[in-house]
């Protein structure tokens, strides 16, 4: 256990009053205690270690200069938030971090005053900043909106929704842009190249320059047709124009490590009267740990690790990454099939795109932060003859849903969908769970979603997805590795809408759809183990159902319980309507469904958020025999 790094300076401060009475000459000793806290921290716990590193002076600096909790300071993601944490009230917690029970990775409003707003699903800040600006602007208080938010995160059209909706805000808002010029792969696109050209183009400001042109900018934006074209000609057009165009009076780019920059500019931003005001600050994803500046990804997402060598303490060996699964066996395919494009949202790494991309490079897009875009870029490409498959996590599709119907569904275009990350995902917690992936999909004509019990379905998913070109096909699997099984080398093309039997029984049946299959199959061994015979049947197609084996099923057991890693609305809701439909309900068959329960699940341990989910073989087996007790009235007998 390493000792906790020494920090008599942070020891005095718990919340921004705190830090707000030390003198400005304390804040460097400050910023290196907090970020050596923030390190020894995320050693224990893992998590999202490098953008927070790249915030430490941003984070004090704003604390230090800004009314904080009564000025909202929103944070974009909100992965980088660690050291906002620190600062706010929560040091003595932060060894709790995306533990059940413990510190949410994210900000959460009902965490504390100082998280206005929770986060992490990008791009949201701004549009949520103005909104408290605006809030506070009708009800005659103080308070501004301040919104961090970094330049993968400015690739969503979120971002520009809101900067286009901002000028009413006056100088009630101020948006704080963290270039380090690293979304969680390099950044790409032309907003990125942009802000290269920006920083590049110019020294960072100095202080006099800064200065100067700070009280040019802020006082003469009145005149606005002179003032432009003067800074047009006069070359003052470093990354500004863009912003300023929507609105805003661009400041920067800064040194986002330099306090002593910081502080004047945030103080100077604090006492203008015009606004909005965009302050491009530019800082270093990972800075000041060299194991994570030294790292191509800057430890974005880190496992707990040792604080001197910087090694992450991870699982070596075991079964493959479903996401690897994915794209190399798209790879694979893609060696006989030029159609086949993939694409991803700001995730190659996470869908397993990357692999794709490293046989196919030319065929491969990362659009950014751009579901929405990704998603329709999907149809384009389908409509024109490519096989494209869109990679997106099933928290973040729900971005793109309109696109989805809209774009795909009606249209009846064959985009593949590659759904990682569906059900549970652990210590993200509830905003990156992909609970509805199938509720939203299934309710669509048109579309047809299948779910992997394991890595060779997901194989032969993927393959039957590639085949498939009579309209728009889903596929998810969940986070994490496989079970072991082995992947075959000849996949196989899925008869669409068919499951199979992977254990015969006479009495209970249980319709497992997707991976919770492993704890159906338990389930069936210890009814057995009561005497209550149990098939077991992987379902395959939530959509189009298997209706000729729900109804042999139906029509041949006692008892029939449905199984998925999804909300309401999924596999069991279509399988009773079904049942019901077709009368088979009425024969006093007893039908039950497992799902996930109708609350948004807090981060914890993925064994533990299964068992609070209900959805683990003991849970199966009780469902059952709650089922055998209730009599032909439908009334619950007692235990024996
Ligand atoms: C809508 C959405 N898509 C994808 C993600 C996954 N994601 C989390 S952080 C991140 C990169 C953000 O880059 P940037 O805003 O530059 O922040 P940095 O990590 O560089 O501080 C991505 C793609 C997300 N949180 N939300
Ligand atoms: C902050 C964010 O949204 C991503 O970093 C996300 O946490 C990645 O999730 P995985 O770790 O499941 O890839
Ligand atoms: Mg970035």
């Amino acid at each position: 256990m390493s000792e906790r790094p020494k920090t008599p300076l942070l020891d005095t401060v718990d919340t921004p009053a705190d830090l707000r009475k030390l003198d400005k000459s304390q804040l460097r000793q400050l910023s290196d205690e907090l970020r050596a806290e923030m390190i020894d921290a995320v050693g224990t716990t893992g998590g999202h270690l490098g953008s927070g590193l790249g915030v430490v002076e941003l984070t004090a600096a704003i604390h230090y200069v800004f009314d904080t909790p009564t000025d909202k300071l929103v944070w974009d993601v909100g992965h980088q938030c660690y050291p906002h944490k620190i600062l706010t009230g929560r040091r003595d917690r932060i060894r709790t971090l995306r533990q059940g029970g413990g510190l949410s990775g994210f900000t959460k409003r009902a965490e504390s005053e100082y998280d206005p707003f929770g986060a992490a699903h990008s791009s949201t800040s701004i549009s949520a900043a103005l909104g408290f600006a605006m809030a506070n602007k009708m009800q005659d208080r103080p308070g501004r909106g301040i919104a961090v938010i970094g330049d993968g995160a400015m690739s969503a059209g979120m971002a520009y929704e809101a900067m286009n909706n901002a000028e009413q805000a006056g100088n009630r808002l101020i948006v704080i842009l963290n270039d380090n010029d690293m979304s969680i792969a390099p950044p790409v696109g032309g907003l990125s190249a942009y802000l290269a050209r920006t920083v590049s183009s110019s020294e960072y400001l100095g202080l006099r320059s800064l200065a100067s042109r700070l009280s040019k900018k802020l006082s003469r934006k009145v005149h606005d047709g002179l003032e432009k074209a003067e800074e047009y000609a006069r070359g003052m057009v470093t990354g500004g124009t863009l912003f300023e165009e929507l609105g805003f009076y661009y400041v920067g780019p800064i040194d986002g490590h330099n306090l002593d920059h910081l502080i004047p500019v945030l103080e100077n931003v604090r006492d203008s009267e015009q606004g909005p005001v965009l302050i491009h600050v530019v800082t270093k994803k990972g800075k000041g740990y060299a194991p994570a500046e030294n790292s191509a990804d800057k430890y974005h997402g880190v496992a707990k690790f040792d604080v001197v060598t910087g090694e992450q303490k991870k699982s070596k060996g075991g079964p493959p990454a479903y996401q690897n699964v994915f794209g190399e066996t798209l790879a694979k395919i893609a060696n006989d099939d030029p159609r086949i494009c993939a694409i991803t949202a700001a995730m190659p790494s996470g869908t397993g795109v990357d692999k794709f991309a490293q046989a196919h490079p030319d065929k491969a897009f990362d659009v950014g932060i751009a579901e929405q875009h990704g998603v329709t870029f999907a149809a384009g490409l389908a409509a024109e003859g490519m096989r494209p498959f869109a990679a997106i996590y099933s928290t973040f599709l729900q971005r793109a849903y309109d696109q989805v119907v809209h774009d795909v569904a009606i249209q009846n275009l064959p985009v593949r969908f590659a759904i990682d990350r569906a059900g549970l995902v652990g210590a993200d917690g509830c905003t990156h769970a992909g609970s509805f992936d199938i509720t939203y999909l299934a309710t669509l004509p048109n579309m047809v979603v299948m779910a992997a019990a394991d890595e060779a379905e997901l194989a032969h998913m993927t393959y039957t997805a590639a085949e498939y070109d009579d309209g728009p096909i889903a596929f998810r699997y969940p986070r994490g590795s496989g079970t072991g099984v082995a992947i075959p080398e000849k996949l196989e093309k899925l008869e669409i809408g068919k499951g199979r039997i992977v254990r015969e029984g006479t009495k209970v049946a249980i319709l497992s759809l997707g991976a919770r299959l492993e704890e159906a199959k338990k389930a069936a061994d210890q009814l057995e183990a009561k005497g209550l015979s149990t098939t077991v049947a992987d379902m395959r197609f939530a959509k189009p159902l298997d209706t000729d084996l729900i109804e042999k099923l139906m029509r041949s057991h006692e008892v029939v319980v449905t199984v998925e890693e999804g909300a309401i609305g999924g596999l069991g809701a279509h399988v009773l309507t079904f049942a019901s439909d077709e009368g088979l309900t009425d024969t006093g068959l007893k039908v039950r469904t497992m799902r996930l329960p109708d609350v948004f699940q807090d981060q914890d341990d993925p064994a533990k958020q299964y068992d609070e989910a209900g959805l683990n073989a003991p849970q199966i087996v009780d469902k059952v025999l709650s089922a055998l007790r209730h009599n032909s009235t439908g009334v619950e007998e007692a235990r024996a």
